[in-house]
């Protein structure tokens, strides 16, 4: 069967097909897997929460159900007092219904619940297979749950949070959570991400179905460039960035500085002249040239050319679309697609995408945040199915890689590959922050990594600067951080 890494990361129809996988392959029964994923929650309860006065276990009608009710016999079975509830009977034939006859004890209805401070709630009400929102007698138990301010340890998921999305408006916040084999993405994605407390992934014996294409962003998904000793500063890449005019520099010399920061032999800065004095006055070893009548001819007469950033401060939109589809056809350079960059396509972002595609493989590396991508996704941001998936329609579309910005950052490729990334800290969440990740992607490009993997390798440096720099970083900070950042991690 196929390998799947630890930090693989299955959707729900993935995980219920490596089920099945493994059930098909003789290995595992059905009863076998569900008593191994309800010993598990058993073990986590005993472990985390041992000095309950008693463990009310809540179950659902599926096999989520089914690993609360092995749960609750096993916690019986050490001496715990234990309460189970039932939202409905388990479903006949199914692998929970053993489960639910292998329980003695009573089973109430949820509207019987009456939690207490130092009680214990073991939520096995829905898991992989749920989706909607949450029947209204589930509401009224989650919230007395949450008013009695007693721990929530959830099974799989929280219930009401859906394992592909992250979504969940009615779940109640857990203390923490056990899940199985892989994590879904909507352990990853917020809200889900907040609502599972902490999370705990238990080996139960389910083997892959299929290779991944989806990953926990980090570094095994990358290998970060290496240079040899007698290298020199052309060949270990050069970044151009496109400055904005004289009163909004700052955001290139952030991307600049987040370039030079990730390795490459040399950044310059492009602008107009009157930009470049102000520019003069702040920095030493970026490169300054002016960009002339020329643009694309200023940036091809740059020495080993690597990725260019256009877009953070650019306010030039009329520049943006004439120089991106050029720079993707006319150039061997990555681009690297920000801000201005990006809005300035949102009228019609087809040619754009077309040079894209003309431009060969993985060229394009767009770094939308939330109100961008609406802008040139409109539909797609409308549309269902969350984040991951919203970010993969427009990195399809777009025939680039889209690292969707945010506390939770998706990067996907146009192949289907998609990362999340979870190492994000407040600290990001500041002005120019995303100036220095665009320049950090660019920087890692210029080296010769591919888009995918730039992209992603950039999110989790930048997430890691900037919980170095500590919960009151300026992006500067964030940019002088990485090269201790590359030094733990042997970049
Ligand atoms: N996939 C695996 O490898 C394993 C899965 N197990 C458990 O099985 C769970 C998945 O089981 P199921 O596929 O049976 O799914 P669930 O038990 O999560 O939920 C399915 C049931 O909920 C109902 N439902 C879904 N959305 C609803 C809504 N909005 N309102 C009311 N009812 C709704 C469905 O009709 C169905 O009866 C996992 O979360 C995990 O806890 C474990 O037992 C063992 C191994
Ligand atoms: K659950």
């Amino acid at each position: 069967m196929a390998d799947i890494a630890a930090d693989a990361i299955l959707s729900n129809a993935e995980m219920a097909a490596a089920d099945r996988a493994t059930i098909d392959s003789g290995a595992f029964s059905g009863p076998a897997l569900m008593e191994n994923a309800g010993a598990a929650v058993a073990a986590a309860a005993l472990a985390r929460f041992a000095g309950a006065a008693r463990v009310h276990v809540l179950c659902g009608p599926g096999n989520n159900g089914g690993d609360g009710y092995v749960a609750a016999r096993i916690l019986a079975e050490r001496g715990v007092v234990v309460c189970v509830y039932a939202l409905k009977p388990p479903r006949p034939d199914s692998d929970a219904e053993q489960a639910a006859r292998r329980w003695a004890g009573a089973v109430e209805t949820l509207d019987a619940l009456v939690p207490h401070a130092g009680d214990l709630v073991i939520d096995a009400l829905f898991g992989a297979g749920f989706s909607g929102g949450l029947p209204d007698p589930v509401k009224t138990a989650l919230v007395r749950c949450r008013d009695a301010g007693c721990p929530v340890l959830a099974v799989d998921l929280p219930s009401g949070v859906n394992g592909d999305t992250g979504e969940g408006e009615d779940a109640v916040q857990c203390a923490a959570t056990v899940t199985f084999y892989r994590k879904r993405p909507g352990h990853l994605l917020f809200p889900g991400r907040t609502l599972c407390g902490t999370i705990e992934t238990v080996d139960i014996d389910v083997r892959a179905a299929e290779p991944p294409r989806t990953w926990q962003n980090g570094p095994a998904l990358w290998t970060l460039p290496r240079h040899r000793a007698d290298t020199h500063k052309y060949a270990r890449g050069a970044v151009a960035v496109l400055s904005g005019p004289r009163h909004g520099t700052g955001a290139a010399r952030l991307s600049a500085m987040g370039a030079q920061r990730s390795g490459p032999g040399a950044a310059t800065i492009l602008g107009h002249p009157d930009a470049l004095d102000i520019h003069a006055a702040h920095i030493t070893s970026i490169m300054l040239r002016p960009l002339g009548d020329d643009p694309l001819a200023a940036l091809q007469a740059l020495k080993g050319l690597g990725a260019v950033v256009l877009g953070p401060g650019l306010g030039d939109f009329a520049l943006a679309r004439r120089l991106a589809p050029a720079i993707l056809i006319e150039t061997e350079a990555m681009l690297v697609l920000d801000a201005d960059a990006i809005t300035a396509f949102a009228d019609d972002p087809s040619p754009l995408f077309e040079a894209a595609r003309t431009g060969g493989a993985e060229r394009l590396v767009l770094t939308p945040h939330a109100g961008e991508f609406a802008r040139l996704f409109p539909d797609i941001a409308d549309g269902d199915g969350g984040k991951l998936a919203k970010a993969r329609q427009a990195a399809d579309r777009s025939g680039g890689i889209v690292l969707f910005k945010g506390a939770d950052t998706v990067v996907a490729a146009p192949d289907g590959r998609a990362a999340i990334n979870a190492n994000a800290t407040a600290a990001l969440a500041t002005a120019g922050s995303g100036d220095v990740l665009a320049g950090i992607i660019a920087g890692l490009a210029a080296q010769s990594m591919p888009a995918f993997e730039a992209a992603c390798a950039a999110a989790w440096l930048h997430g890691e600067a900037g919980r170095r720099a500590g919960s009151h970083a300026i992006a500067e900070d964030i940019a002088d951080a990485l090269p201790a950042v590359f030094g733990e991690i042997g970049g």
